[in-house]
């Protein structure tokens, strides 16, 4: 996925013809990953179906069967049953757990009655991606109100294959079928490319969208996952990245539960914790949505008054919001959270995602694995420990010499302790090794604590 896909780190944001600033995503070493990889859903669904049937030559149970529909869904306590229509004729399907994953539309979530609520934004886009050998640089550009005037707002950035998206901002009540017609979206993009740049168009749409999201992600045994459970506008990059999120949370928890080695209560905060996920993702795509299309004269107001400073005055560059780019949430407030040391960085307190560093010629998130790891900075751990049925991976590293584990672990800390969920986020921390204390900790992150309480 990282060959194919297209990074950039600089972004770069101009309003008219003036560049206000640029910025780099990635303005720390000593990560294995890059900030950003542009990818088409298409292509990132093709990786995924590859790691599915190597999983499945492994011998994982998973079966893939296209050109199903499911017509009818009845939620029980404890199961569901779904009728499933196929080329072939119905059948009917009883199962523990029904993961929605079925999109902006999802029908399961129709079927159940449940809403999605949220606001609604009037302004129309259109995506128009285009084939170009091009010698733009493989940054993020966008324009406030540009000077070839395609749209109120522009955005360009890179794709794999030589494709590059444009969205333009085209305002309120268009008349879509005009606007989609070649010879329109070839004037708005020459315009914006300059006339000596060859193009072929791609493909093209013309969107609306939402903020919204599902009350609660799980209804008994049914649990809504991506765009089923939760929508944003595209600025920020937070729609595949905030589904791919909620399975890194959902997988662990949901193979806990149906193993037998957590409680139900653990699959209530897969909805508490995706929920805060989606409200911060919401209210950044909210917030970039509203700078971007201003809503009243008083808003655009103050929007251009912030572009104009931006252009001058640093302050005001952090003000102007074309979409902050999406991030994985620090999980603060979580039942699952365990004891914390106050003098640890911030950075890595209980409910962050860990962030990288470099060990040795290996990489952090790398050796951290999909388990419960027991992570040791300079401190004295068993090479072995188990609690509640489930063995911990232990990882003993030194922060000699090493500046970034020591930064974002470590602080002014000599030695420190991490408990590690099976998706990378930070479950608790210690000074030292103390049995009871990281078998507590597991046994809250397990929310084993919920069941008790
Ligand atoms: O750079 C961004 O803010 C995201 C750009 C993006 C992502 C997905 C679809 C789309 O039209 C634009």
């Amino acid at each position: 996925m990282l060959a194919k896909g297209v990074q950039w780190n600089v972004g770069k944001v101009f309003h008219d013809n003036r560049l206000l600033y640029e910025f780099n995503l990635l303005p720390e070493n000593d990560h294995a990953f890059p900030a950003f990889v542009n990818l088409q859903q298409p292509l990132f669904e093709k990786f995924l179906h590859e790691a599915i049937v190597k999983a499945q030559s492994q011998g994982a149970p998973i079966e893939i069967r296209g050109g199903n529909r499911i017509d009818v869904v009845v939620r029980h306590e404890d199961h569901v049953t779904i009728d499933v229509m196929t080329p072939d004729g119905p059948y009917v399907l009883e199962a523990d757990w029904l993961v929605a994953c079925d999109g902006a539309r999802s029908p399961i979530r129709s079927m159940l009655g449940l809403g999605f609520d949220g606001r609604v934004f009037e302004d129309n886009f259109l995506i128009a991606d285009v084939k170009m050998k091009a010698d733009f640089p493989t940054e993020r550009w966008f324009w406030f109100e540009p000077h070839f005037k395609s749209g109120d707002s522009a955005l360009l950035h890179k794709q794999p294959d030589d494709i590059w998206r444009i969205d333009f901002q085209l305002g309120w009540n268009v008349d879509r079928q005009k606007e989609l017609q070649p010879e329109n979206i070839r004037a708005r993009v020459s315009a914006m490319l300059g006339p000596n740049v060859d193009y072929e168009l791609d493909w093209c749409s013309i969107y609306k969208f939402q903020c919204r999201r599902m009350d609660k992600f799980r209804h008994g045994p049914v649990l809504f996952a991506g765009d089923s459970a939760h929508q944003v506008s595209p600025f920020g990059a937070r729609g595949a990245n905030s589904g791919v999120q909620d399975a890194d949370n959902l997988g662990w928890k949901l193979a806990l539960v149906v193993h037998g080695l957590a409680p139900d209560a653990l699959l209530d905060t897969y909805d508490s914790e995706r929920v805060y996920g989606a409200d911060e993702n919401i209210a950044n795509s909210t917030r970039a949505t509203d700078f971007i299309t201003p809503k009243s004269a008083i808003s655009k107001l103050f929007r251009d008054a912030v572009l104009q400073l931006a252009e001058t005055v640093p302050f005001a560059r952090t003000v102007v919001n074309s979409g902050r780019l999406s991030m994985p949430c620090t999980y603060d407030g979580s039942p699952l959270n365990g004891p914390d040391v106050a003098s640890f960085p911030a950075r890595t307190r209980p409910g962050s995602p860990c962030p990288d560093a470099l060990i040795g010629a290996d990489w952090l998130l790398h050796l951290l694995g999909g388990n419960f790891t027991l992570l040791a900075i300079n401190a004295d751990v068993p090479t072995t420990f188990s609690a509640y049925g489930i063995p911990l991976s232990v990882l003993s590293v030194s922060g000699r010499d090493n500046k970034a584990l020591v930064e974002r672990y470590l602080g002014h800390a000599t030695r420190a302790v991490y408990l590690i969920r099976p998706d990378q986020h930070v479950a608790a921390r210690f000074e030292h090794f103390n049995a009871k204390a990281v078998a507590a900790a597991l046994g809250r992150a397990l929310a084993k604590e919920l069941v008790d309480a």
